[in-house]
């Protein structure tokens, strides 16, 4: 079992987050918690980890030379990625060099190009997905979308939170998904995936956590999405016991293909007793932010404890409990906001301001917490937190 030393002294156990948003800030807060000494890194200064972190550097993570420079100096006994678009060939040399990459070096590789993990998880290990096809240009991109049919998705390989994504209803949408694509993807110009469109009844992200005493899983986190982003989350998503089993058999397929230690977040489509795998992250999850409020131990504490080699015996679920983003659009960098003591009058509510410097367009500033009697009425409540909140610029 490793033991953790004294932050700030050559005993310390440090960790390196590449990436400093909103999930990194919780995910830092418990290692605060543990006295782990945290170094936290993303493009930008005042990232929201940053400003719970030891210390931080601002860098572009894509660039291999630029993020081996930092790793080099700080020594960290775990790197933990925290966004995909990161230099992650560079995480696989470091890797081989004998640093310990969360969960693995491989896994943030495979799941930062959609086409990495859809062909290991459909053609691999043989796991029900979307039909799809990979597209370079507008014409194979208007074949796909007639091989697959209307509707289907298209999205760039590289992008997350439905940057560069959307439905099309019919051949005249190509053209306009095509550029919307080459310019919403996260490295610029390329490749993208045609996905055929699933009808689920609803979708859920699966948290599992791979941890010293094996793998766990959460109960099951229903999610709304709006153009491919997060709208709100609750928990638990009931289901029948046959589509938990599947969606189970392919959350630990899945995982243990990617291995290593830490929590994942499987999406999952489901119809039934039918269960189709999206895509997984291997960390924490944005719909996941529900388990701040719906758990004894968030996912953030999950997979704090689990990068760390301690235990997990058991995950107490609180109940009915949901969460609502805080979207803010338009353009400052002082932003503020009030009415919140009407916000969360209600009892069993809470709050989290991720304190992002800047809102340039539309970004995710914050996310509303409820918990009630059952998911109808803790979800109506975490919108009605989430809606009471006044935004200045
Ligand atoms: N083939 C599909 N059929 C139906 N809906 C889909 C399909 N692909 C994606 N979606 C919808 O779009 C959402 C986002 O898709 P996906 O998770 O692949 O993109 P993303 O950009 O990685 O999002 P995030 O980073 O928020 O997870 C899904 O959660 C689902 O609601
Ligand atoms: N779906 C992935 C996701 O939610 N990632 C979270 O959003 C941050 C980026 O936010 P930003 O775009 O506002 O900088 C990331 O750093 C991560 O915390
Ligand atoms: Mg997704």
């Amino acid at each position: 079992m490793p033991r953790i030393g004294t932050p700030l002294s050559a005993s310390a156990t440090r960790v390196l987050l590449c990436g400093s948003g909103e999930l990194g800030k919780e995910l830092v807060i418990e290692f605060q918690r543990l006295g782990v000494e945290v170094i936290a890194v993303d493009r930008y200064a005042n990232a929201p980890a940053m400003q719970v972190a030891h210390r931080h550097h601002v860098i572009d993570m894509l660039d291999g030379a630029a993020l081996r420079a930092v790793i080099e100096r700080e020594r960290p006994h775990y790197i933990v990625p925290e966004i995909e678009a990161i230099a992650t060939a560079t995480l696989v040399e470091l890797e081989a060099e004998g640093y310990t990459v969360i969960p693995t070096a491989r896994a943030a590789q495979l799941t930062m190009n959609r086409e990495g993990i859809r062909r290991l998880a459909a053609e691999e290990l043989g796991l029900p997905t979307s039909p799809y096809r990979f597209a370079d240009s507008l014409e194979e991109c208007r074949a796909a979308a007639l091989a697959l049919g209307f509707p289907c998705v298209i999205k760039p390989v590289m992008s997350s939170s439905g940057k560069g994504q959307s439905v099309l209803r019919s051949e005249e949408d190509v053209n306009g998904a095509w550029d919307y694509a080459q310019a919403g993807g996260r490295a610029g110009k390329g490749r993208v995936i045609v996905e055929g469109f699933v009808d689920f009844d609803y979708e859920i992200t699966l948290l599992t956590v791979r941890h010293a005493g094996g793998t766990t899983f959460c109960q099951p986190v229903g999610h709304r999405q709006e153009k491919g982003d997060y709208q709100e989350s609750w928990q638990p998503q009931p289901m029948s016991a046959a589509a938990m089993a599947e969606a189970e058999r392919i959350a630990l397929a899945v995982t243990g293909a990617l291995s290593g230690r830490g929590l994942f977040g499987v999406e999952l489509f489901v119809k039934g007793d039918q269960v189709w795998f999206c895509e997984v992250s291997p960390r924490p999850h944005d719909t996941g932010l529900v388990t701040l409020i719906s758990q004894d131990l968030s996912e953030f504490a999950l997979h704090a404890r689990a990068i760390l080699g301690l235990p997990i015996p058991v995950i107490r679920q609180n109940g009915p409990c949901a969460s609502a983003v805080l979207l803010v659009e338009g353009e400052s960098s002082q932003v503020s906001f009030g009415n919140l003591d009407a916000a969360l009058a209600e009892p069993d509510t809470a709050l989290r301001l991720f304190g992002k410097p800047e809102v340039k367009g539309q970004r995710r500033m914050g996310v509303a917490l409820a918990r009630d009697e059952s998911i109808e009425t803790a979800r109506a409540k975490a919108l009605r937190v989430a809606a009471a909140i006044d935004t200045q610029f």
